[in-house]
Order: C-alpha cells, then structure tokens, then sequence
C-alpha cells in the first residue's frame, strides 16, 4: 500500500470513530429520556448514581449493503429459507401509556400510524435501562435466613469472617507431628485426632501420631505423611524417608482468612459453595433478599397442554419455557396458568395475584380477543412501557399494577417475540429487585453481515464459533428451532452489521459458565 493510502485508511477510520461516537452519544441520550419520562410515570427521580448501562456493545449503525429486512432467517448457509420481505411497518392501535396510564379501553382502538408506534415505543436499550432502574428503585426487603433456605438469595450484607480460617493450626495429612529435626522419639499414647481439644506442647526431637484435620500441639514445626515416614519399634525412633521442610502439610491458623475479613460482597448469589463457607466462617443464617416470586399466566384459547396441534388449536409452547427460564434467572415460579382469551379471568388473574412480577403472554397486540391493554387500563395500572423498539417482540409492555404494587411484564404470544421480552424486560427487572449485580456485557463479532430492521435493534439466535459468531436460521417470531439451538442473542442495531462487526451478546442462562445455572432449574 502507498503512504499515501495509508493515510486515507487512517483518516477514515478516524471518521468512523468520530460517527460511531456520535451515534452512541445519541442513543445513550435517547435511553436517558426514555428512563426519566418513564420513572417520573411512577413519581421517582431518575437516580444519578445509577449510571445508565453503557451502550449496546452493538456499534454504529452499521449500513447494510443489502435492504435490511426484518423478521427474516438471516443464516449463513444456502439452506435457509428464503428472506421474507420487509415487514410492514407496525400498527399502533394502543394508547400512549407514557401519556396516560389510565387510558380507556376504548382509547386503545383509536386508530393511529405506525408513525405513533415507532414514537411510542422505547428504544431497546432504554427499555431494559429503564426496567432495572424501575427494580432498583423498588427493591424487595431483605431477610435473615436459615442457612437451608438461603439458597438462590442474594446477599444483603455481606459475609464477613466469624473466626480466622482454620480457626487454629491444623495437620493437613494423616502422619505424625514432629518438632525440630529427626530422628524423633514417638511419644506414645493414641496420637492427635479430629475434634479434640489442645495437645500438650511438642518438645524438640519428639514426634506424635496426629490425624487429618487435627489440631497441631504447640511447638510442632512439620507434620510428615505416614507414607513419607519409617517408624522402628523397637527403638521408638521415627525417621523421615525424604526431606523436611519446616511448616510442610500444616495449615496454619488464619491461612485462607482471619477474622473480619470480607468474604462475600452484597449481592453475590447464594450458590451451594456460599453456603459451605458461610458455615465455615461460622454464620448460621445470612440476611438475603428473597428470590422474586413470578406467576405467569398464558393466555389463548387456541392453546392446548398436550398431544398434536388439531383443528386450528396449537400445542402451548410458552408454558414448559418461561418457568424453567424465569427459574434460571433466579425467580420462584408458580406452575403457569393458562387463561382464556378472557377479559375477566385476566383481571381477576392480576388483581388476585401476590407475586412480585406477574408474567403474561399473548394478549399484547390489538386483535379482538388482545385483552392486556383495556384489562390494565380497567384496573388502573401505570404503562410504563408500551412497545420496544426491538424485533421480534416489539408489542411488549410494562406496567405497575397499583401504587406499590408488583410489576407486569406483557410477552408477547409468538415464542421468540416472547423470549425477547423476557430478556429486554423481565430478565433487568428480576435482577434489580433481587439486588443481583449486572452480568459483564460482552461483545462479538458477527461471522458474517446480518440483516438488520431499519428502525429497530433485532435480537438473533447465535452461536459462538471460534472467535465469532453465526446467526442461526429459524429466527422468525413465532419459531423456536433457531434459539433451542442457540447459545447467545445477538443484539443487531438498526440497519444491520457488516461481517466482522462486534455486536453486544445476550448470554442464555445455560450457556453461560454460572455456578448457578446447574441448580435452578430443578
Ligand atoms: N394488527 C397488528 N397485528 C399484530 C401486530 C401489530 O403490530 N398489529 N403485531 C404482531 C406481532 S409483532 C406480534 S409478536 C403478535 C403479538 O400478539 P399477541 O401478544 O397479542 O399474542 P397473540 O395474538 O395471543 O398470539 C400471537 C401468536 O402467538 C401464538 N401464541 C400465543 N401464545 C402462545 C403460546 N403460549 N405458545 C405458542 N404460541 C403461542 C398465537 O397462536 C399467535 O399465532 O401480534 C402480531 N399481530
Ligand atoms: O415482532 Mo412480533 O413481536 O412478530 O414477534
């Protein structure tokens, strides 16, 4: 390359720089009004301290080469399906909730542009922005509990050392104590097990029976393995098969901690191993908050539990997902409800309900039988969200149900639309009422140029491939064959990415290395 292109290459990519700065500037500021309108909904003040998370790891808007096109089965191989075309433009024939929380069922079929829509909906990042802040702002109150129930909580004061462990000098292996250099004269009588009290002092030259775990006698300088050592009867006389290091297999008292030290901050998840170290370190019980108790309710009576779609009826594919997932996140779930496409059973469902979020799917769009809209509008919820800018899934809502009260969290019935809101707003808001710390964001580069929607970010089913990732097929809304085989979601800006261009990744549960993963789904 001439020096003189190289200097064109540097000048653009300082361009590109500039415009990707720029952009990310812009949409942080979007995300900003979209948390503030949103909090000052249910009269709180934006908290500074709460910085916003940064943005996507989605870069700049990308421009893609080929017309983006929405809800399509973007893969890299010749075997997807053919793209669909772009999807119309979304209707809007909802009210504004960020102008009316109280809106009326029969404002909600006021017709309106797809135009509305889009100024309606929040941006995808602020949504999820502004569902963490909204659990912040409401946390659940923390408990003392029991060691065995404690598991699944996240800590709430943090785990400070009882006592230095071990909590005196201990023999790490089954052997003898020995004080000083050998040979040493054995000191008759049983030895040092577990569990007893002090040992009379070691004198130098003297060696003793001491068992794993015991407590060292004082003076003792080494203890050597019984297999490391020869014992003559005879003469009483113990002698070292190989070389002494003074302090080898003792574990001295305050090695893995002294006493006041912090073990555990605030907000670790209480997993198996906290519990063994809590006990260790001598606590008995830990104060916690509890895990959010989430009921779902799966609306639509075209649903069936069991055996082969017929006649119209579809087998309920949401139901089996969500509380296993919900789970995973951390939450305790009652088995899923299934309602009819039912005004009152919604209503008497929610009103009914004592979970700290409610989960609802289907039921968000405008069809004649979409009954989450009026039936929060009857009973006087506050929409705080009233469509993402996301596909699929961009007709999912959040509302509060009264003053106080638990948070909704409308899915939207096609199954990955449902997924989506899952993570945009479920997954935020579980964590912050739960005091959970944010996962690490993290991002990847695409293997090969995605599609993106014009307007809206697109999340899409991936797996990780050597340094990159590969969009799967089968991402359509109301499929499932791609995410069942993904193992992270890929967050698409507007417009789509080039290939090599680093997007954010949204980890699925079990994918991830969690300690935690193994034991929330049972
Ligand atoms: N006029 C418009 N119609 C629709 C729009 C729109 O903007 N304007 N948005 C579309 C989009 S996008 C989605 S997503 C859906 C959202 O619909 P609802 O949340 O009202 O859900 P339903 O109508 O009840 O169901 C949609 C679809 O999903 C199937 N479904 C529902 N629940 C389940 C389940 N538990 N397991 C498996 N499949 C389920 C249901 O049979 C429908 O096929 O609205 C579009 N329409
Ligand atoms: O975008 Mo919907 O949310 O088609 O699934």
């Amino acid at each position: 390359m001439t020096a003189h292109g190289g200097e064109e290459r540097a000048a653009e990519e300082v361009r590109a720089a500039e415009e990707e700065r720029a952009a990310e500037e812009a949409r942080a500021a979007e995300e900003e009004r979209a948390v503030e309108q949103a909090l000052a909904l249910v009269g709180r003040q934006p908290q500074a301290s709460h910085a916003l998370p940064d943005r996507s790891g989605a870069t700049a808007p990308a421009t893609s080469p080929t017309p983006a096109m929405p809800d399509t089965h973007t893969g890299p191989t010749p075997s997807s399906p053919p793209p669909s075309p772009p999807a119309p433009a979304p209707d809007a024939s909802v009210p504004s909730g960020h102008t009316s929380g109280h809106g009326t069922s029969s404002a909600r079929h006021s017709p309106s542009s797809s135009h509305d829509h889009r100024a309606r909906a929040t941006a995808w990042a602020g949504a999820r922005a502004l569902a963490e802040r909204l659990g912040r702002a409401a946390p659940l109150a923390a408990h003392r509990l029991p060691l065995d129930r404690a598991l699944g909580h996240v800590l709430s004061e943090a785990v400070v050392a009882l006592t230095d462990l071990p909590s005196f000098d201990t023999s790490a292996m089954d052997g003898w104590a020995v004080a000083g250099p050998g040979p040493w004269s054995v000191r008759e009588g049983e030895g040092l097990l577990a569990g007893r009290g002090a040992a009379e002092p070691l004198p130098d030259g003297q060696a003793l029976r001491i068992a794993t775990g015991a407590r060292l006698p004082a003076d003792a300088t080494a203890v050597i393995r019984s297999e490391h050592a020869h014992c003559d009867e005879a003469k009483g006389l113990l002698h070292a098969t190989r070389e002494v290091v003074p302090g080898q297999d003792i574990r001295p008292r305050g090695q893995e901690c002294r006493s006041g030290d912090e073990l555990l901050p605030v907000g670790t998840v209480v997993t198996p191993p906290v519990l063994g170290l809590a006990a260790a370190a001598g606590y008995d019980a830990l104060v916690a908050v509890p895990r959010p108790r989430v009921d779902v309710f799966v609306l639509g009576d075209e649903l069936l539990t069991a055996g082969l779609p017929r006649d119209g009826l579809i087998r309920d594919a949401l139901g089996p997902m969500l509380a296993p997932w919900l789970r995973s996140l951390g939450a305790e779930v009652a088995e899923p409800r299934r309602l009819d496409d039912d005004a009152e059973a919604l209503r008497h469902a929610l009103v009914s309900s004592d979970a700290d979020l409610i989960l609802t799917t289907g039921g968000t769009a405008s069809g004649p039988v979409d009954h989450v809209h009026p039936v929060l509008a009857d009973i006087g919820a506050e929409l705080l969200v009233d469509g993402v800018a996301v596909r699929p899934g961009h007709p999912m809502l959040l509302a509060r149900l009264a003053e106080g009260g638990p948070c909704l969290v409308g899915l939207p019935g096609n199954p990955l639309a449902a997924v989506s809101g899952l993570l945009t707003l479920a997954e935020p808001l579980l964590r912050a009422i739960a005091g959970r710390s944010a996962p690490d964001r993290y991002s990847a580069p695409v293997h090969e140029e995605v599609h993106g929607h014009p307007h809206d970010t697109r999340l899409i089913p991936v797996v990780h491939r050597d340094e990159s990732v590969v969009a799967l097929h089968y991402n359509g809304p109301a499929m499932l064959r791609g995410i069942a085989a993904a193992d992270g979601l890929a967050v698409v800006p507007p417009g789509g990415v080039r290939s090599g261009t680093e997007v954010e990744i949204l980890d699925l549960p079990w994918a991830s290395a969690s300690p935690w993963t193994e034991g929330c789904f049972t």
